[in-house]
């Protein structure tokens, strides 16, 4: 479970992020939209705590991201839009390093999962190649496997599919699912629609700082009176907005 509370992020006397209330309960996937500059990445930085906000609070299945940020970092998982590895260590010693820094202690059980995931992704071949020598692409997976080795109950993920290609995207998509079921928040930024509209349960679509709508896809539809793919919902919406009305 992941609420956000009466939230704002200022720079330069601008708020960039001033969400009133967010809440997404545990076993749902939320799909957070908007434009390039809407406030998408700031506030993931403020619910992964790299980010302090100037006012309100977040907190991950009740434990304050600010006050609290060991027990809540503990139950995150995060990958952010551009790849965050360490490209001096090999993909199994990050995989193995970041399941450590969470608590899972190594043994062939976590090997097994290691070796699971690194096939899944097609990264057998390259595992033990220093993550510095691999393609845009790679590193990416490289930092969304580094969030999900220790199966955390929040999943933070900026932009996952950006980089990858068609079959990882699906390896991608199979895993949220089975996490979902498993009953982990999720939290994800996206440009890419169809990844939204597929695979959320809950899409809130964020302006300047504020978020416009939060709900079902159906939900949405329903809002703007007719039956609009989410491109055109999101377009309508977020074009609104432009013209000031
Ligand atoms: N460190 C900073 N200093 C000043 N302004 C910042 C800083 N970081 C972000 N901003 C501003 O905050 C606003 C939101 O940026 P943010 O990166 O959160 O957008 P985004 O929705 O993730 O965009 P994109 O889709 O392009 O990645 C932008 O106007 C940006 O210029």
């Amino acid at each position: 479970m992941l609420t956000i509370e009466k939230v704002t992020k200022i720079y330069d006397k601008f708020k960039v992020v001033d969400i009133d209330k967010l809440n997404v309960p545990s076993g749902t996937i939320l799909g957070f939209l908007g434009k390039n500059g809407a406030g998408k990445t700031t506030t993931i930085k403020l619910v992964t705590g790299m980010l302090r906000p100037n006012t309100g609070y977040i907190k991950i299945n009740g434990f304050d991201v600010h006050t609290q940020p060991m027990h809540a970092k503990k139950l995150i998982g995060y990958s952010a839009d551009k790849a965050n590895v360490y490209e001096k260590l090999t993909c199994r010693e990050f995989l193995r390093f970041m399941a450590n820094l969470y608590g899972v202690k190594n043994s062939s059980k976590l090997e097994d999962e290691i070796c699971e995931l690194l096939e899944k992704f097609d990264l057998t071949e390259k595992a033990d190649n220093y993550i510095q020598s691999y393609s845009h692409g790679m590193k990416k997976k490289a930092s969304l496997l580094g969030a999900l080795i220790h199966k955390p109950k929040v999943l933070i993920l900026d932009e996952p599919t950006d980089g990858l290609d068609p079959q990882s995207i699906k390896v991608l998509k199979d895993i949220i699912l089975e996490r979902k079921q498993a009953g982990a928040t999720i939290f994800l930024s996206t440009h890419i629609l169809e990844v939204a509209e597929k695979l959320c349960d809950l899409i809130t679509i964020i302006n300047k700082g504020k978020i416009l709508f939060t709900g079902t896809l159906s939900e949405l539809k329903e809002s703007m009176g007719k039956d609009s793919s989410l491109e055109e919902a999101f377009l309508e919406i977020t074009a609104d907005l432009q013209e000031g009305k």
